[in-house]
């Protein structure tokens, strides 16, 4: 359990379970709401407990998710349900595609996330910048790995290239081939620590799992022959390492959509997004007017950067264009909870009406 991530502090927040018939586990595996749970004593497959149905109706972001420290008990009928969701300390949560603003937890508890791009064919820097938004937004440590180097004639120009999508982050070049890079990778992964892999569908996700934890623990599929991977991983999966910690492999998702996790809280710990553009946010901090916006104003300092050549005309077209998107995110998210209030005012006036007629 140590090797997996269990600690001091998870422990602490599973006191007030620790009653006979509980214990803890960490998630492995999400199938329709049957969890696969590794618990002290093995593998075990948990549904949903009543009360926690209940709690993910109101919120989405509490059902249980791959990584998650969750209470699993068993029944005297040897049936097993999760009980409850122990506090995350991080989660990779993406915007769900339906009209209601909704966010899914799709890790939990990773110490760091790699962002997995391949560099061949056309590594994208756009899909990059949006999942590092993702990954500083989720509370762990965000690193670039790109996959395939060994399909490509210079990767180290490559990754010095694709390192401006992530500047504040470490650059790995890795091959599953030749086994360059799995060793570096490999320091993410110490006893306890869990690494997150986010990526497209073909990035290598599941091959650097293989690599990384020695066994074909997950299907690999063959490309198509468009040479785009097949969308086969609808599961997610961690899996323990031999030498301690977890990999954690999410689906290659299509569309990753930016998830507003407090609307109008000013309180959030974190803004993804602007961690992710840092260098952006810092050079428009020096623009001279405070509400510069960087198209045609005198004395802008972005502007002056991508003449200086120090920053590309494209990511500042991406760094706008995500925050149109977490705006649009914004707004749905706060039209919900309007929409909540609503009902819940409704609600009591109905109540009122029904104890003013002494019912
Ligand atoms: N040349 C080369 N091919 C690789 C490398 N890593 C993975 N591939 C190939 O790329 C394809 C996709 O790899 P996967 O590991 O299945 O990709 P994935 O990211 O898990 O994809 P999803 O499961 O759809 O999310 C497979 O055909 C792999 O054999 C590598 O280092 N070099
Ligand atoms: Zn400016």
């Amino acid at each position: 359990m140590a090797s997996l991530g269990w600690d001091a502090t998870f422990s602490d927040s599973y006191s007030r379970y620790d009653r006979r018939g509980n214990h803890p586990g960490r998630v492995a595996r999400v199938d329709r709401g049957v969890c696969t749970v590794l618990t002290a004593g093995g593998t075990v497959r948990a549904s949903l407990a009543g009360r926690m149905l209940g709690v993910v109706a109101k919120d989405p972001l509490s059902m249980p998710s791959v990584g998650d420290w969750v209470v699993v008990r068993t029944w005297d009928d040897d049936r097993r349900t999760i009980e409850a969701v122990l506090p995350r300390r991080s989660a990779i949560v993406r915007s769900t595609a339906g009209k209601a603003a909704e966010g899914q937890a799709i890790a939990a508890n990773a110490d760091a996330v790699a962002i997995v791009e391949a560099l061949d064919p056309d590594p994208d820097f756009g899909r990059i910048e949006r999942l590092a938004a993702l990954a500083y937004d989720s509370g762990a440590t965000p690193l670039l790995v790109l996959t395939k180097a060994d399909a490509v004639p210079d990767p180290e120009l490559l990754a010095d290239d694709l390192s401006a999508a992530m500047p504040d982050a470490p650059v790995l070049t890795v091959s599953a081939v030749t086994g360059q890079g799995l060793d570096a990778l490999a320091e993410y992964l110490k006893p306890g620590r869990s690494l997150a892999l986010l990526g497209a569908s073909g990035a290598g996700k599941s091959t650097l799992v293989n690599a990384l934890a020695g066994a074909e623990v997950m299907a690999t599929r063959g490309l198509r022959a468009d040479g785009r991977g097949r969308h086969t991983t609808s599961h997610r999966s961690l899996v323990p390492v031999p030498h301690g910690g977890a990999i954690i492999d999410t689906p290659g998702l299509r569309v990753v959509g930016l998830f507003d996790r407090r609307p109008g809280d000013a309180a959030t710990p974190v803004d993804g997004l602007a961690r992710a553009f840092g260098d952006l946010d810092a050079l428009a901090a020096q623009c001279r007017f405070n509400d510069c916006r960087h198209d045609t104003e005198p004395g802008c300092a972005v502007l002056a950067a991508i003449d200086d050549g120090l920053l590309t005309a494209r990511r500042l077209e991406n760094w706008r264009k995500l925050q149109r998107e977490q705006a649009f995110e914004r707004s749905r998210a706060a039209a919900r909870a309007r929409a909540v209030g609503r009902d819940k005012a409704r609600h009591r006036a109905a109540q009122d009406k029904a104890r003013a007629r002494g019912d």
